[in-house]
């Protein structure tokens, strides 16, 4: 006996429409292939340990082989198959309103999403018309007694099903979809794109699945088992497996394992992050049950961890719509805060538990945690007791030992701390030197996230102020009461800023006679907090206000020691060229001296000796 029949009584025909707009996609309808043997062969798993399937399991893989000579692609399983009577109900009815569902959807969802929702949509079943110009089911259920079914249909809505008998019959319990394919699909005849393909799907199905002999997957990922079952070596082989390429060891990880309120496993790795560059290498991959879904994980995981690597396997995670709905759907953000959760907890326990440990993978760590808190209140309220700050004399400090630390010494005329920081130990190695003599401490802010860092501690941490090394004369970085007597009358003031003004000769050098101590520079060369701070934020992308800033050129505050010996020499002699000597001396110790300046700079010293 043998039927036809036909697929669509109410709409056009769907499958132009499929093969048109999931260009793109077609790979995976291998992936929708397996996965449907895979989900027949646990059915069946389970009517077994139920009892209601009591014969013979058998090798339970998944074999996908093909033929190019044939041009057919098949995917067979020894699950629990269909009878013709399924087949219509699974295949005909709900298979096909699954398509349906998608066309209509994509139909309505406009351009700009268009990309998501076919890359996020289950097609199922009939992604195989993406690729294939008939496809054919030979199956024969686990039921006592079941005749093969065979079902064709050429990507119209036509079909026919009959229960072919003698040689046609079906040996074996189980599916085999064929797949004749499509002139335009020749690529996917191709074994070394189709081993890719379901390498890239498939690698961790929980059921065998062999390629053309060869196995693909590792049936049972550790994500899947329990965190006390596994060693650090598991998860260290794990790694590797998940990323072939990569020759670094994680540092350590956060096995993610919830069921209420919504399901969610898998492991996350932190990566060694010295090289800023190669942070995004090894991308988080998303898995729903175990099929790989992608690694575009933007919505899933909050942005500051997707510098981590790793897997989440949730099948809560809506993947048949479009992104803009993922961005407000409740289980997604639910599964963000469970994961900035995880995150902090595990590096709080960390910090309790080891702290010299925690202290040496700071290095790598530290960026993280930096971006986390810029980025998130509710992960700095928790990182603000781990995140560490170091000085330059590589001492690492919480923010609290921090300002307990400095606060006898460096607080102001206003009860103020005034934290001090250098970018550059090197570069300004001399205000560093020079506040350290005085008893001060300098931190060490030279990432490229501490301009942002340094500006969000100040308005967190109460009665503090962030002021960098070079900032001021040290004597004058954190203002105190005290005033320095000048020796110097107003007049003879005004005379040394002009002899000065006239031997710099730069609009951009604002020239002020200050009275500081004799020890202090005869003269020095610094750059406004608050100016340089927008300057700095704006390079490093503040971003909108922060432009106009950036217009502004660099301009720089000299400022003559009035107390100084060799500034009262100036000033009796008259000497320009001593004032443009002690000048250049201070653009030196900026390292701002350079080129043409330089070599007359070079030439005076000698004049001078
Ligand atoms: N290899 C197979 N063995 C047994 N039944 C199958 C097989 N492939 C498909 N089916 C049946 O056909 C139905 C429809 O498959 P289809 O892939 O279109 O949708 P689905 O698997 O239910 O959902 P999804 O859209 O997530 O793939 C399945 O639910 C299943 O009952």
């Amino acid at each position: 006996m043998k039927e036809t029949g036909s697929i669509s009584i109410h709409t056009e025909n769907i499958f132009p429409i499929i093969k048109k707009f999931l260009y793109s996609d077609h790979e995976i309808f291998l992936r929708e292939l397996v996965s449907n043997a895979v989900d027949a062969t646990q059915k069946l798993q389970s009517l077994a340990r139920q009892g209601e399937f009591t014969g013979e399991l058998g090798e339970l893989k998944v074999r996908v082989t093909v033929d190019k000579e044939a041009r057919k692609i098949t995917i067979s399983d020894r699950g629990l198959g269909m009878t013709a009577e399924e087949i219509k109900k699974y295949i005909n009815q709900i298979a096909f309103s699954g398509a349906t569902e998608f066309v209509e959807k994509y139909k309505e969802t406009d351009a700009n999403a268009k990309d998501q929702i076919i890359g996020q949509f289950g097609l199922g079943f009939y992604s195989a018309f993406m690729v294939a110009k008939e496809v054919e089911i030979w199956s024969k259920s686990y039921k006592e007694g079941s005749a093969t079914a065979h079902w064709v249909c050429d990507g119209s809505t036509e079909f026919s099903l009959d229960e072919p008998t003698g040689e046609h019959e079906k040996a074996e319990r189980g599916t085999d979809v064929v797949l004749h394919v499509a002139d335009d699909s020749d690529e996917f005849l191709d074994e070394t794109r189709l081993r890719g393909i379901l390498t890239k799907y498939c690698k961790f199905l929980p059921v065998t699945i062999e390629f053309e002999g060869e196995v693909i997957n590792n049936t049972d990922p550790i994500w899947t088992k329990q965190p006390s079952e596994l060693s650090d070596e598991d998860y260290k082989k794990f790694y590797h497996e998940l990323y072939p390429l990569s020759l670094d060891e994680p540092l350590f990880w956060i096995h993610l394992n919830v069921d209420y309120p919504f399901n969610l496993t898998g492991i996350l790795y932190f990566p060694k992050v010295k090289d800023e560059l190669q942070l995004q290498r090894n991308k988080i991959q998303l898995y729903s049950r175990q099929v790989f879904i992608t690694d575009e994980v933007k919505d899933v995981v909050p942005e500051f961890l997707m510098l981590l690597h790793g897997v989440i396997d949730s099948p809560d995670i809506p993947l048949n719509v479009s992104r803009s709905f993922l961005q407000a759907d409740a289980a997604v953000k639910k599964i963000n805060t469970y994961i900035t959760k995880k995150v902090a907890d595990k590096l709080s326990s960390l910090f309790k538990q080891d702290r010299a440990g925690y202290e040496e993978k700071w290095g790598d760590i530290g960026m993280f945690v930096k971006y986390g808190m810029l980025s998130d209140e509710k992960f700095y309220d928790k990182a603000k007791d781990f995140a560490l700050l170091q000085n330059t004399d590589e001492k690492l400090f919480t923010i609290n030992e921090y300002t307990e630390h400095v606060q006898t010494n460096q607080k102001d005329k206003n009860d103020t701390t005034v934290v001090l920081y250098t970018n550059d130990a090197e570069a300004q190695h001399g205000y560093v030197a020079a506040a350290k003599e005085r008893g001060y401490d300098v931190l060490l802010f030279d990432q490229v996230l501490d301009p942002h860092f340094v500006g969000q501690l100040e308005q967190k941490v109460e009665k503090t102020s962030f002021k960098r090394v070079d900032a001021a004369p040290v004597s004058h970085l954190i203002e105190k009461d005290e005033t320095t007597e000048s020796v110097l009358s107003e007049d003879e003031q005004t005379k040394l800023s002009d002899t000065f003004k006239t031997a710099i000769a730069n609009d951009a050098m604002h020239v002020k006679v200050t009275a500081l101590s004799p020890q202090d520079a005869p003269v020095l060369i610094t750059q406004n907090e608050f100016m340089r701070r927008m300057k700095d934020m704006q390079r490093t992308g503040g971003g909108g206000g922060m432009q106009m800033f950036g217009a502004f050129p660099d301009s720089f505050d000299v400022t003559v020691n009035a107390n100084h010996p060799l500034v009262q020499k100036i000033l009796a002699d008259g000497g320009e060229k001593l004032a443009k000597q002690a000048f250049d001396l201070a653009l030196l110790a900026q390292g701002m001296l350079k080129g043409e300046a330089l070599t007359q700079f070079v030439k005076r010293s000698t004049e001078l000796l």
